[in-house]
C-alpha cells in the first residue's frame, strides 16, 4: 500500500504558510475555478451547478459574518475599536478584480459582519 503520510516521499517542505489569501483554499478541490469547459451545455445541469454554488456562497457569507462579529466582540471586549480601517481596505482590495461590483460586494460583506453602524 502507498504511504500517504505527510512526511513520506519528498524532501519538499510542506506548504504551511500561504503566500496570499487566495492560496488558503484549494479551488480545484472544491470545484470553484472559473474554467467551465468541462461542464455540459445542458441548461438544467448548469442550473444545478448554479444551485450548488449559491449554497456554497450563502454558507460562506453566513460563516464570514459570524466570524467577523466574533472578531469585533473580542476586540471591543479588550477595549479596541469597533472598526479597523486597514483591514477593511484589504478586504475591499481583494474584490477589486471584480471591478465596481466587487467594491459593492466587499462593502456588503463588511456590513453583514459588523452590523449597523452608529449604535
Ligand atoms: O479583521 C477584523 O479586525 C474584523 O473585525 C473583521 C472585519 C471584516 O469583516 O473583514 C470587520 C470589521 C472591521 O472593521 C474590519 C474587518
Amino acid at each position: 500500500m502507498t504511504d500517504r503520510s505527510p512526511s513520506s516521499g519528498s524532501d519538499e517542505p510542506q506548504q504551511s504558510t500561504p503566500t496570499s489569501f487566495e492560496n488558503t483554499i484549494d479551488l480545484e478541490k472544491y470545484q470553484l475555478t472559473s474554467d467551465v469547459d468541462d461542464l455540459p451545455d445542458d441548461i438544467d445541469e448548469l442550473r444545478l451547478e448554479i444551485d450548488r454554488l449559491d449554497a456554497v456562497i450563502l454558507g460562506a457569507i453566513k460563516r464570514r459574518s459570524a466570524v467577523s462579529k466574533k472578531i469585533g466582540a473580542a476586540r471591543m471586549a479588550s477595549g479596541g475599536p469597533r472598526l479597523v480601517h486597514s483591514r477593511e481596505v484589504k478586504v475591499i482590495d481583494r474584490f477589486a478584480e471584480l471591478g465596481k461590483e466587487g467594491h459593492t460586494l466587499a462593502m456588503l460583506l463588511l456590513r453583514l459582519g459588523r452590523g449597523p453602524l452608529g449604535r
